[in-house]
């Protein structure tokens, strides 16, 4: 993964220290009056050109809560691709839309058609998840269109998701208008969000538009804009195919629909497509463009967005950023294509030993519609069966665990996530280390390696100290610090990834007041001084609350959960000693005296019938429980970790 850059020009002022790998100052909002870019190659112009010359590709990009979605409605509504009642009785259908049509509304990408001086246009506006975690799926999509609209809330000005995502476009070449939204506001200050504006990116006053989408004003600037400012496709319409896959999504009837966008060549219903990453071949059993739901249709053309149907039931087998291309013609793939890999790892087990096989069928049945989730099954003392898990991030970690539960009614343990070390042994082998369990004996270990990422920190100058503080006490290094805008501060780091993984993103909210965007990329592994550290319940070692962690850390992450543990374990009929320990030293113990609960006691006298109903009530409470050794643990212990203050 590329790291992001930005380029900032402030009209001969330049405010902007340069950060790593900055590419030359480039105005993106100059290309005010539209000129159609033509691919040099193309020499044989067919039906097909007027058409692609006609066709704009764009996004929106904007911090959370800027009008996004609002602004997208109005487009839909001024290009009467959805009526006032649909756009109404969709929100109503949603659900069952979603089903029947298999796609999510306005989600992925949808096509408008646009008259400008009496000439018809195709647009498609691509959607983009919007988080750190998936930002490889974002930069596909953009990857997809030739300009995106930069919506900025009047009342608030840029804010931190405004600028990572504006990085994301600009790597990828993007024309960006600029929208200054929410106008219609008593506290809009319009003069002052314009002069942010010029500063992040450098454009000229004229070129930012004005826009309430609440109140529909602006909306037929921006629809200008996009004609005017915005390139058409390039491409050759004679080449081999070339279509570049931006998402994908799953439905239990159709299978996998990938939604596409073609460089080069066409795609026709009933071609043999190849998917370059996996040399798959397939049939296009349906092709067509995405309207409200799917549209199908014979051909998708150069420059021009789709779906495709091929009846595969696995996501694994269509991958974001991948190329189709043409069986008997095949094209080169699409450059910046990525395997993405999980990041962070976890135990997922059954609350109940007996629920392992339902739990599989869950596991695999999500796998279907979210490739980027693997796992494997591994065994647990404390837990019994389960698997072991990779993610792309502690964000898509909590959307596993609360898909489980919330569409396949799965009540699940999750264990310490740890991130994946290189464990060399002194016999030169290397071995990777997915899980605590699985690392070698001191003994025998040589080495370990653990992963490294470039943090990039976007805030306030006034929370400098903070962020530092922050990211060198979680053994990062400075690299560069840097001014976007008189009020933008950039601060790059190197760090250690499983220093990010337990309370980063919460510490670096509370100690900005949730003012800064973070963002990482991998850099390689760096030796470092590992250790596991074990937690022994009544000298019982519980497997799945052993972690990898650097030894200067060592001492008082383990007196912390030592601590913790104490606050989460019940009290129960014998004393129990809680220690960490990493080898055989101890480093760390908390005593829970003993306790007993007698249920019965209030029934003095000889009903033994309902003694026996509350002793039966107790079991049923227990059930939740773990029995380690003789220590029942509840669920929430084996996420203590997370907890940790
Ligand atoms: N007054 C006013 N409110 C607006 C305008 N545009 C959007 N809003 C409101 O701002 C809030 C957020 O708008 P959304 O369109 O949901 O924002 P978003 O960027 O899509 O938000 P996320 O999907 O959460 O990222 C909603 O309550 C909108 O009604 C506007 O032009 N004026």
């Amino acid at each position: 993964m590329q790291h992001k850059r930005m380029t900032s020009q402030n009209q001969g002022r330049l405010t902007i220290i340069p950060s790593l790998q900055l590419p030359p100052p480039k105005n993106h909002c100059k290309q005010l009056i539209h000129t159609a870019s033509i691919s040099k190659e193309l020499t044989n112009p067919t039906l097909s050109l007027p058409l692609m010359k006609k066709i704009r590709n764009f996004c929106i990009i904007a911090h959370i809560d800027h009008g996004k979605s609002t602004l997208a409605d109005r487009l839909l509504e001024h290009t009467k691709t959805i009526s006032e009642r649909e756009m109404m009785a969709q929100v109503l259908d949603d659900m069952d839309l979603e089903r029947e049509k298999g796609i999510t509304i306005k989600s992925h990408a949808i096509q408008m058609n646009y008259v400008h001086n009496g000439e018809q246009y195709t647009f498609n506006l691509i959607d983009t998840p919007g988080h750190v975690d998936f930002s490889y799926e974002v930069s596909r999509a953009l990857a997809a269109c030739e300009g995106a609209l930069l919506l900025v809330d009047a009342t608030q000005g840029i804010q931190a998701q405004t600028i990572s995502n504006l990085y994301l476009a600009i790597e990828n070449d993007l024309e960006i208008i600029p929208v200054i939204n929410k106008i219609d506001m008593d506290g809009a200050m319009i003069a002052e969000v314009k002069d942010q504006v010029m500063d992040l990116i450098g454009c000229k006053e004229e070129e930012i538009l004005l826009a309430s989408a609440r109140n529909g004003i602006g909306i037929e600037e921006i629809l200008t804009a996009i004609v005017e400012r915005i390139p058409a496709p390039k491409g050759n319409p004679e080449a081999p195919l070339q279509a570049l896959i931006f998402d994908s999504m799953f439905n239990s009837f159709r299978g996998i629909i990938a939604y596409f966008r073609v460089f080069n060549g066409s795609i026709k219903k009933g071609d043999t497509i190849r998917f370059i990453s996996t040399d798959a071949e397939y049939e296009a059993d349906e092709v067509g463009i995405l309207k409200l739901g799917l549209q199908p249709a014979n051909e998708v053309k150069t420059g021009d967005v789709g779906y495709i149907i091929t009846g595969i039931k696995n996501a694994k087998e269509v991958k974001v950023g991948d190329t189709i291309t043409l069986s008997g013609n095949p094209g080169e793939p699409i450059k910046g294509f990525e395997e993405v890999k999980p990041m962070v790892f976890a135990g997922i087990y059954p609350v109940s030993t007996d629920d392992f096989a339902e739990l599989r069928e869950c596991m695999d049945k999500l796998q279907l519609n979210d490739a980027s989730l693997t796992y494997e099954i591994e065994t647990s003392q404390a837990l019994g069966f389960g698997f072991r898990c990779g993610f792309l991030g502690l964000l898509h970690m909590e959307i596993i665990q609360e898909r489980l539960e919330r569409e396949f009614n799965q009540t699940v343990i999750t264990t310490v996530p740890n991130v994946s070390f290189h464990a060399y042994t002194t016999k030169g082998e290397k071995l990777i280390v997915n899980n605590p369990a699985e690392m070698p004996d001191t003994t025998k270990l040589d080495h370990i390696d653990e992963p490294y990422i470039k943090a990039q920190v976007i805030s306030l100058p006034e929370y400098i100290g903070n962020i530092m503080t922050l990211c060198l006490g979680k053994r990062g290094i400075l690299i560069n610090q840097s001014y976007l805008t008189t009020t933008r501060v950039e601060l790059i780091f190197e760090m250690p990834l499983t220093e990010i993984v337990f309370d980063f993103y919460d510490k670096l909210k509370s100690q900005t007041r949730g003012y800064a965007s973070f963002d990482y990329s991998p850099i390689g592994y760096r030796e470092a001084d590992i250790v596991k550290m074990d937690i022994l319940l009544n000298s019982e070692k519980v497997d799945a609350l052993s972690a990898l962690i650097h030894r200067s850390r060592s001492q008082d992450f383990g007196r912390k959960l030592c601590e913790k543990l104490k606050e989460l374990l019940p009290r129960q009929q014998f004393q129990i000693a809680i220690q960490a320990a990493i080898g055989a030293k101890i480093i760390a113990r908390e005593t829970i005296s003993a306790f007993r609960k007698d249920v019965t006691a209030k029934c003095y006298g000889g009903d033994i019938s309902r003694k026996r109903k509350l002793l039966e009530k107790q079991k049923e409470g227990k059930k939740r429980m773990r029995q380690i050794g003789n220590v029942e643990v509840p669920q929430e212990a084996f996420l203590a970790v997370l907890k940790l203050d």
